[in-house]
């Protein structure tokens, strides 16, 4: 699915306006008439007090035609008007003069702190204040209103956008943005609702398809994608019947140290619970029996250093190398990094101490084959592209990092972003039960694999971020959250990827 702008869903709305001859009032009714139903198959009529905070734009608009479908319902609604500016929306004002048909209850307008009313922790509250047309910070009376009803504790259902928050732009940290339990949006996602600076105020996301023109969304030139189970679907490649071991790579994984060897045994593992033909470990002596004993189904070969890597089996065979998990940084290892990226031909992936060594020696990043994988956490995609000032800079700073060096760089979070050059996935799957130690080291397992198995390395990550994660959705539903362990993460991959071949079948009857 596509991720747009405010921009372009603007321009979408008038071309679906021009090409449907439907009038803006009819988009809007249908658009919230979607928010209502969501609304009413929740609730089931539920005798709860609803208080629909309106602005006067037409965000304010849909809070009217919500209202009133509502108070048709039965519902016990409250609306206020916030009256923040003396202008109205043409849209607004019909849908004011709707809610006349329905009910003697006037509006309340909300002109100062004296209006304020009281909001209880039991009140379903909907705000419908700003939309896509927020152009400015909140300020004043209606700052101290968005923070009173932050400070509620009610439920908070936000539609479009939680007010406050822009679709290109970080809110000041002292910002008055709603902090939304539910976020119900139209058409599509924005940005702002996956960077880890603004996501908490989105609460839970439901995307509306308010029938925008397909053409035009169509031709839209987006390289930002949200990554869920239809695109995932759409990427995977399934298993020939007529086919043996060596169709599927020999994935050999670099890494591990003195204490550190349990990185390599979960990576490794990962790579062969996502196929991978053959499954190699370069590592210390020091591990040889751990990871023998632990995964009898991968092969071994080690280095002359019983502690830490110092070398790299240059004749050695492999489709695709992963390096780094549990290396460390010690001076013999980056030698090894070294020796590996002369050696290499194919793309490679490199994560933890691999990327450390990478920003410590900037000059190794020309060694890296075109299209090669790079999974730093936040931590360490600071010390490879430096400080940023808030997330749409980070953003920038990798695109030029992933273009100059021609990488696709992998920034883990609650919602990953991979990046190719101008075109950014953001992944919709996993859960904080991942968050935990290893979880990594499986996510670098799996991505190599799809590699080593002559998937496009961008489309091994982007795929292998969405299984990953889904194999922590499923292990997170068996275990709970806290109980999820990385080698869990591991266990589940099959189950993710049956998932998405069930989902292909059920398509195709
Ligand atoms: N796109 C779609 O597909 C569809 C969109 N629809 C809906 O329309 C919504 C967009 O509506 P919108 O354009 O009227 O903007 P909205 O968010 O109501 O606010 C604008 C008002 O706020 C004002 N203003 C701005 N910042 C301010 C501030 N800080 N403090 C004070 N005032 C401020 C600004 O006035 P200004 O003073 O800048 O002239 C203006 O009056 C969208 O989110 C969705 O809900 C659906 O109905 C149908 C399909
Ligand atoms: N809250 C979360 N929601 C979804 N995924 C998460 C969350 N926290 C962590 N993860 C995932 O878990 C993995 C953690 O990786 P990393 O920080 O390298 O851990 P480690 O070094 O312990 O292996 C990443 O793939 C990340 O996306
Ligand atoms: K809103």
């Amino acid at each position: 699915m596509k991720i747009l702008t405010a921009e372009q869903l603007s321009e979408g709305d008038k071309i679906t306006i021009e090409k449907q001859q439907i009038t803006s009032e009819e988009l809007m009714e249908r658009a919230a008439t979607l928010v209502f139903n969501e609304i009413n198959n929740r609730l089931q009529g539920a005798p709860i007090p609803i208080k629909i905070f309106c602005g006067i734009g037409n965000n304010g608009g849909d809070g009217l035609v919500i209202a009133r479908h509502l108070i048709q319902h039965g519902y016990h609604v409250t609306v206020y008007v916030v009256n923040y500016s003396d202008k109205r929306s043409d849209d607004f004002l019909a849908n004011y003069e709707k809610l006349k048909d329905v009910t003697n209850d006037w509006p309340q307008l909300i002109k100062s702190e004296d209006n304020f009313p009281e909001i209880n922790i039991g009140d379903f509250i909907i705000d419908a204040m700003f939309g896509i047309g927020l152009n400015r910070p909140i300020e004043g009376w209606v700052a101290n209103l968005v923070k009173l009803i932050n400070k509620s504790q009610a439920f908070i259902l936000a539609i479009d956008m939680p007010s406050g928050l822009f679709s290109d732009k970080i809110p000041a940290e002292d910002a008055a943005v709603i902090e939304a339990n539910f976020t119900l949006s139209f058409q599509a996602p924005k940005l702002v609702f996956f960077l880890p600076d603004t996501m908490d105020y989105v609460g839970d996301l439901q995307i509306l398809d308010i029938g925008l023109d397909k053409e035009f969304l169509g031709k839209l030139q987006s390289g930002n994608h949200l990554i869920g189970e239809e695109e995932a679907v759409s990427l995977y490649k399934p298993r020939k019947a007529n086919s043996h071991k060596g169709d599927y790579g020999h994935a050999l994984i670099v890494g591990g140290s003195y204490g550190k060897i349990g990185s390599v045994l979960l990576t490794a593992t990962a790579a062969l619970k996502t196929g991978s033909g053959l499954c190699s470990l370069y590592i210390p002596k020091c591990g040889y029996h751990a990871v023998q004993t632990g995964l009898p189904e991968a092969m071994v070969v080690t280095d002359v250093e019983d502690d830490l890597l110092s070398g790299y089996p240059e004749d050695f065979k492999a489709d695709v190398v992963c390096f780094g998990m549990g290396a460390g940084t010690a001076n013999k290892t980056r030698e090894a990094l070294k020796n590996m990226l002369n050696t290499v031909k194919t793309p490679v992936l490199i994560d933890a101490d691999g990327l450390n060594i990478l920003s410590e020696n900037k000059e190794l990043l020309d060694l890296l084959p075109e299209n090669s994988v790079l999974t730093p956490h936040p931590g360490e995609l600071k010390r490879l592209v430096g400080e940023w000032k808030d997330d749409f800079h980070k953003l920038e700073l990798v695109r030029s990092f992933s273009k100059k060096y021609k990488l696709i760089i992998v920034i883990k979070g609650a919602h990953t972003f991979v990046i190719d050059g101008n075109d950014m996935y953001v992944n919709n799957s996993g859960n904080p039960g991942m968050a935990t130690a290893g979880s990594g080291d499986v996510l670098s397992g799996v991505i190599t694999s799809f590699m080593g198995q002559s998937y496009e390395p961008v489309t091994a990550a982007v795929l292998g971020v969405f299984l990953h994660g889904r194999a922590g959705d499923i292990a997170a539903e068996n275990l709970g959250y806290e109980s999820v362990l990385a080698g869990d993460i591991a266990k589940n991959i099959g189950k993710a990827i049956q998932g998405l071949f069930s989902r292909k079948l059920k398509n195709s009857e």
